[in-house]
């Protein structure tokens, strides 16, 4: 049955996962004492002329193999020897453990003295402890040497039968990354969506062998480096706590690179299934407007947690609604809002930034930028999710012509409890929190306060962008990136760009990238970089439960675009490598572009 998604660990996931099962050959005569102890004859065996001890995790309920001087099913001994002293071996000095969800087997240091350790060797990955962790991988050529005891008093090589690592294709060294750290934090898996401004892809965490995503920013410099340090710098804020943290909002679960000197920077997340654009356009949902409603309320949510920590986010759309299945409730998504790269204080905030299609009013014209601008571009998402022309619009209006079309929409029945969130004044739009009120609220009266003038009040008198954003924000940008960074408790002071020898500077003209992917060759040419690709990772869910049609979804808007903008290369085209710089784009460009739908991430 083509169980309606592709990706290159399909053919692991197909066949049956084997086992984790493993040699332990001694490398030294302790070692060698150890595996002829009596204690230890039952796990005994020789493999290629060498004796040592075969682990093998085949029984589902004995998935751990503990190792210590007493009850354990690997005996190590704590004597002493008259020339090197003792090993000081605890009575449960280690384990191994495999990771249910990924077949993953996590070496666990238990002992009192910390004195379970990889052995660097040229031939494999040495991932070690963190101060903060007591397990970490071992896998076919990731910490292949291990020593247990002061010292490293027991050395052993771990020769692997079956790794486990389910989702990872086993005819291939695996890739740990990050790239540009010695120290590795995670086993590379494969693509999951990209945008202008990074990669994102899901990873083994070698730490407690678990998979994630990781966003790696492209080369950290000029906007690539504001935008990340936004993006990061929020993140933080909104997650510097467990009871802050918000469950419609993408956690941030770690991050590396970005210190002094460093040009590259990652941050780690949970991995989503997809986003709300793939889960539209290429996933048969039941029913659009109940799945809708869920998006609504559950943005809502996250509109009113980062209001109150003085953040908007400027661009909220489809492609930054992430979403995974809901267990706790049957057919249901959970909705997490992502990508922060854009956020802002609303005090510093004036520049022209979102995505044309769902920028409200307000932003189009330059104005002051409040919360309410994230309602707007909320309500215009909701209209997206529900209505195919409005999909199909978005590549070919212009964003006043939209505006005008949403406030259409909103006079519809169907958005009766929700049609203040387009009006076209923001103070007439209500908070987050006023209009979840409002969706348990009885309908309204038909509207009559906002849909007179429909572009008037917006139609003229543009403001400058370059004005105090800007400033404020090259100006004070390593302090404001060091200051969210500070909200992580234990956590070594990130400067992104500090030492960075390119001045960071905001644009003093909003910039456009282009929105249909018919026009990213014309005006970036083959190094453009995409609209993002939805992708279904390996998935444990049921058959039937819905997914995306493909590995990859089509650049926005190809299923409706004219056939020469199809497959033009925008779904594709984002740098594989983290050094390839984003467009970026001079005074001089802005013009025509703003003639097409677009992004503005000034
Ligand atoms: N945690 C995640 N889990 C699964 N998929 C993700 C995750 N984070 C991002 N993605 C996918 O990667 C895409 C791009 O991510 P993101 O929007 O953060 O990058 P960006 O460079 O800021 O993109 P944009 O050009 O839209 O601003 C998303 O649309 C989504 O499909």
């Amino acid at each position: 049955m083509d169980d309606g998604y592709y990706d290159d660990t399909a053919d692991a996931l197909n066949t049956a996962p084997t086992p984790p099962a493993f040699f332990l050959a001694p490398l030294n005569s302790a070692a060698r004492k150890a595996v002829d102890h009596a204690r230890n004859l039952h796990l005994r065996c020789t493999v290629n002329d060498t004796i040592g001890l075969w682990l093998s995790f085949a029984d589902p309920n004995k998935q751990v193999c503990t190792l210590g001087r007493e009850d354990t099913d690997i005996h190590l001994s704590d004597t002493r020897s008259s020339s090197k002293g003792s090993p000081h071996i605890s009575a449960l000095h280690a384990s191994f453990q495999v990771v249910e969800e990924t077949g993953a087997v996590l070496l666990w240091n238990l002992s009192k003295g910390g004195t379970v350790e990889p052995i660097p060797h040229s031939s494999s990955f040495t991932v070690k402890f963190r101060s903060n962790a007591q397990s970490v991988l071992v896998a076919q050529g990731i910490n292949s040497r291990i020593a247990f005891g002061e010292n490293q008093w027991y050395q052993f090589e771990i020769q692997w039968q079956s790794d486990g690592m389910y989702q990872f294709p086993k005819h291939e060294p695996y890739t740990m990354g990050p790239r540009n750290s010695r120290n590795k934090k995670y086993v590379l898996g494969g693509d999951v969506g990209a945008g202008s401004y990074g990669t994102v892809s899901w990873v083994l965490d070698a730490i407690n062998g678990q998979i994630i995503a990781v966003k790696r920013f492209h080369k950290l410099s000029g906007k690539n480096l504001e935008f990340a340090t936004r993006e990061v710098a929020n993140l933080f804020r909104i997650n510097k706590d467990d009871s802050i943290k918000h469950e419609h909002i993408l956690q941030i679960l770690d991050y590396a690179g970005g210190t002094r000197g460093d040009d590259w920077g990652e941050i780690f997340m949970p991995l989503m299934k997809g986003n709300l654009k793939t889960l539209v356009e290429k996933v048969t949902v039941p029913d659009e407007h109940a799945l809708s409603d869920t998006v609504l309320r559950q943005m809502l949510l996250a509109l009113e947690c980062i209001a109150s920590h003085n953040i908007i986010h400027r661009d909220v759309k489809p492609e930054n609604i992430l979403w995974e299945y809901d267990n706790t409730t049957e057919n249901s998504y959970r909705f997490c809002l992502g990508d922060f790269g854009l956020s802002n204080d609303p005090t510093l905030a004036c520049t022209a930034a979102g995505t044309e299609p769902f920028m409200a009013p307000e932003v189009f014209h330059r104005k002051r930028q409040t919360s309410k601008v994230d309602i707007w571009s909320l309500f215009a998402t909701i209209v997206w999710t529900r209505t195919p022309e409005f999909r199909r619009a978005c590549s070919q209006m212009r964003a006043p012509d939209l505006h005008v079309w949403l406030v259409d929409f909103s006079r519809m029945e169907l958005y009766a409890n929700m049609r203040r969130m387009a009006s076209m004044d923001p103070a007439k739009r209500p908070s987050a929190t006023r209009q979840l009120a409002l969706l348990d609220a009885p309908p309204q009266a038909p509207f009559e306060d906002y849909a007179n003038s429909v572009v008037g009040s917006y139609g003229s008198n543009t403001n400058s962008a370059s004005g105090d954003e800007a400033g404020v924000l090259g100006g004070d940008l390593a302090a404001r990136f060091s200051r969210g960074m500070t909200l992580r408790d234990n956590t070594p002071g990130l400067t992104y760009g500090s030492g960075s020898s390119e001045a960071v500077t905001s644009p003093e003209l909003p910039y456009y990238e282009p929105y249909a992917s018919g026009l990213m060759q014309t005006y970036f040419g083959a190094q453009a970089a995409g609209p993002s690709k939805g992708y279904m990772p390996p998935s444990p869910d049921p058959a039937d439960a819905p997914r995306d049609h493909g590995a990859w979804v089509m650049p926005y808007e190809s299923a409706y675009g004219p056939p020469d903008s199809q497959n033009s290369g925008s779904g594709t085209a984002v740098p594989d490598t983290w050094t390839a710089v984003a467009p970026t784009v001079d005074v001089e460009e802005e013009a025509p572009r703003r003639k097409h739908k677009g992004k503005n991430r000034a």
